[in-house]
């Protein structure tokens, strides 16, 4: 089975290296386009996959086809072409939903929210399909999506939030991290940016597996931590002062900037609808 990849920016390129990184699929059975065709070359040159000519041709060739445009992209993107009903499509677009892309697309359509740490083959790619994807195309792309990290499969009620948690989380936590370097610097100036940013992240990674590999609970991490009387309980006080308005904010931040998007995309949804009449 051929799959297609059309818009080669971070999460297209993305799905292409961990694709065929995990072996998911041969390299020479992902198509690729984009706007500017010098990044499909990169790709093909890397990683052997094939440059489809137009993303028309792709259509044609691939059973499977990603949209990996920004969001605002998406619909003008699918009415250019002519997509038989038989292909699955796949949306990564934040703010785009199922029933946009069955404004123009009359068969199966499913929504993936990947993350940038599938290029390391972890991390979770959120999962939501139409009732038109049948029972072996449902197969087909949680096996693509599990060869790449976790698959969660969510609900449209969900999928904003856990989008936060899931695919902006990297970006936040780096931000985070950056934040906490900068303050020890602050602190200890001799210490230096990239060393306390380096600490970090071994820091990171370690309690990542820690909590992984032993199945802590959060609070059972913190407990091995706290010794009790100790220095870290006292970072823990404030930080249970600071953080959680901090966090009520940024989901209420980005939940109003999902609510924009969409609302943009239904315009483009209804000025389509207007044309037709
Ligand atoms: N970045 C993330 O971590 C992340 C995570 C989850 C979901 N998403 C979603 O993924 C989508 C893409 O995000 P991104 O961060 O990858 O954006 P991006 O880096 O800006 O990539 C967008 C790509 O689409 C290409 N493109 C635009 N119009 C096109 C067309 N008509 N035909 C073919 N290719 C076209 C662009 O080509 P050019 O090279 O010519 O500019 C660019 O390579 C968004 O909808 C976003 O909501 C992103
Ligand atoms: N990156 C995309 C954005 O920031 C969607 C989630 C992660 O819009």
């Amino acid at each position: 089975m051929r799959i297609g990849i059309i818009g080669l920016g971070s999460m297209g390129q993305m799905l292409v290296k961990s694709f065929c990184k995990s072996e998911a699929i041969q390299p020479e059975n992902v198509l690729v386009f984009n706007r500017t065709q010098a990044k499909a070359d990169k790709l093909q040159a890397e990683y052997g996959v094939t440059v489809a000519a137009t993303a028309q041709a792709l259509c044609e060739q691939a059973e499977l086809i990603f949209l990996c445009t920004k969001p605002l992209d998406v619909l003008p993107v699918l009415r250019g072409l002519s997509v038989a009903a038989d292909k699955h499509i796949v949306s990564v677009a934040a703010g785009v939903s199922i029933a946009d892309v069955e404004t123009v697309h009359a068969g199966p359509v499913s929504k993936v929210i990947p993350t940038v740490t599938s290029s390391e083959l972890h991390g979770v790619s959120l999962l939501t399909n139409s009732g038109k994807v049948s029972a072996e195309q449902r197969e087909h792309l949680l096996t693509l999506l599990s060869a790449i990290g976790t698959v969660q499969v969510v609900t449209d009620a969900e999928i904003e939030t856990a989008t936060i948690l899931s695919s902006s989380a990297p970006g936040l936590i780096a931000g985070i991290l950056d934040s906490f370097a900068q303050a020890a610097v602050r602190k200890t100036p001799e210490l230096g940016i990239e060393a306390a940013r380096s600490i970090l992240v071994e820091t990171m990674l370690g309690t990542a597996l820690l909590l992984k590999n032993e199945q802590l609970g959060f609070d059972q991490l913190i407990e091995r931590v706290a010794t009790k009387g100790g220095i870290t309980e006292e970072g823990l006080r404030v930080l249970d002062k600071t953080l959680p308005g901090g966090f009520d904010e940024l989901f209420a931040m980005t939940s109003s900037k999902h609510a924009a998007l969409k609302e943009l995309v239904q315009k483009q949804v209804g000025e389509h609808s207007d044309e037709k009449e």
